[in-house]
């Protein structure tokens, strides 16, 4: 099994590392790697539907979408990940097999946790592991978080959300109380040494084992797939299964209530309802938007070409884009 001991803390270079070494390499491998503050997001999420936005955006937090499904989690230095990829799997692997070692090696720190329901891994019934896996030809891989000595305010913020106002088939997350690693040992420890320990465990329990370090030329082909994938708006949010949002919109003139439908990424349909006091059709604004990229910048652009005071008297262009997104 090759051994990756990731020092790389970005979190766009994480994810693609993952698909680039799944799809590159025909071996066996365990790779331990964290990620700066960030959200990532399941492969069939709705994105917006799943991250506090004001919040990300105020705190200029990445949001990345993963190969795997399953829901939206929080990273941050204190969270480790690992990443098995294990080759000769026709479908997907019991989760057991990938998440036995992580319990068998916190009974040596005298940290008794447990496997629950599909994907977690608690301790005293909190969650401080999420996991999920991803197929690809005859290879299966298996990842998870542990929350070791993760900001929890941080994380429950950024996750923060009013789902109402969101419909469609996106894969909700499934909330749960957390709990970090570092509060359950009996002496104190430093993530890198938590980290450290996870790999010696690792290698001890498998025989034929490899360190292996990212050569110029991983990392280079790994940066085209960063710029081609993994920091495009359309992966990370145009790629999610089309939603509706119901939302209204507060501006001095009055209240309108309004429906977006959103497909790969782009409104195809925009209804205003409610008392206009602007002295335009707003029929004109629902037809505008009609093929808008569902994002603050493409709105601002498309809404750019009128004057927004005829349709909805005294508001401004910021005011009805983050109505519009769904944000208030
Ligand atoms: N970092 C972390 N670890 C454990 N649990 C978390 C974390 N962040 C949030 N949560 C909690 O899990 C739920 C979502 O649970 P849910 O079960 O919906 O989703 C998951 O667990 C997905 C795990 C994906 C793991 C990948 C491994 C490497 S890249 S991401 C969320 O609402 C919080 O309550």
């Amino acid at each position: 099994m090759l051994l990756i001991y990731n020092e790389k803390t970005n979190p766009y270079f994480n994810l693609a590392m993952e698909e680039y070494l799944l799809k590159n390499f025909n071996e066996d491998m365990f790779i331990l790697w964290r990620n700066e503050p960030s959200i990532i997001i399941g492969k069939n999420q709705n994105t917006l539907s799943e991250i506090n936005f004001e919040y990300v955006k105020e705190h200029s937090i990445p949001v990345v979408r993963r190969q795997s499904g399953g829901g939206a989690v929080f990273h941050d230095l204190g969270n480790i990940n690992f990443t098995f990829i294990a080759c000769n799997n026709n479908s997907f692997s019991d989760f057991r097999r990938f998440t036995q070692p992580i319990i068998d090696l916190l009974r040596t720190l005298n940290v008794h946790a447990e496997f629950s329901g599909r994907n977690d891994l608690l301790i005293d019934g909190k969650k401080f592991s999420g996991n999920a896996q991803y197929n690809y030809k005859n290879k299966v891989m298996h990842h998870g978080t542990l929350l070791f000595s993760s900001q929890i305010t941080n994380l429950s913020n950024a996750l923060k959300v009013k789902p109402i106002k969101f419909e469609g088939k996106g894969i909700k997350s499934v909330k749960s109380r957390v709990t970090n690693i570092s509060n359950h040992l009996k002496f104190p420890m430093d993530i890198l040494e938590f980290k450290d320990l996870i790999m010696d465990y690792l290698s001890k329990i498998n025989l034929d084992n490899k360190f292996y370090f990212l050569t110029e030329n991983d990392i280079s082909k790994i940066n085209k797939l960063i710029e081609s994938k993994y920091r495009t708006w359309d992966w990370n949010f145009g790629n999610s299964p089309k939603y509706t949002l119901f939302n209204e919109l507060k501006y001095p003139g009055g209240n309108v209530e309004f429906n977006v439908n959103v497909e790969k990424g782009s409104i195809v349909d925009i209804k205003f309802f409610g008392d206009f006091f602007g002295k335009k059709d707003i029929s004109f604004i629902e037809d505008l938007l009609k093929g808008t990229e569902h994002n603050e910048i493409s709105l601002k652009k498309s809404l750019s070409k009128i004057n927004i005071n005829d349709y909805f008297l005294g508001s401004d262009i910021n005011t009805v884009v983050t109505g519009i997104m769904g944000v208030k």
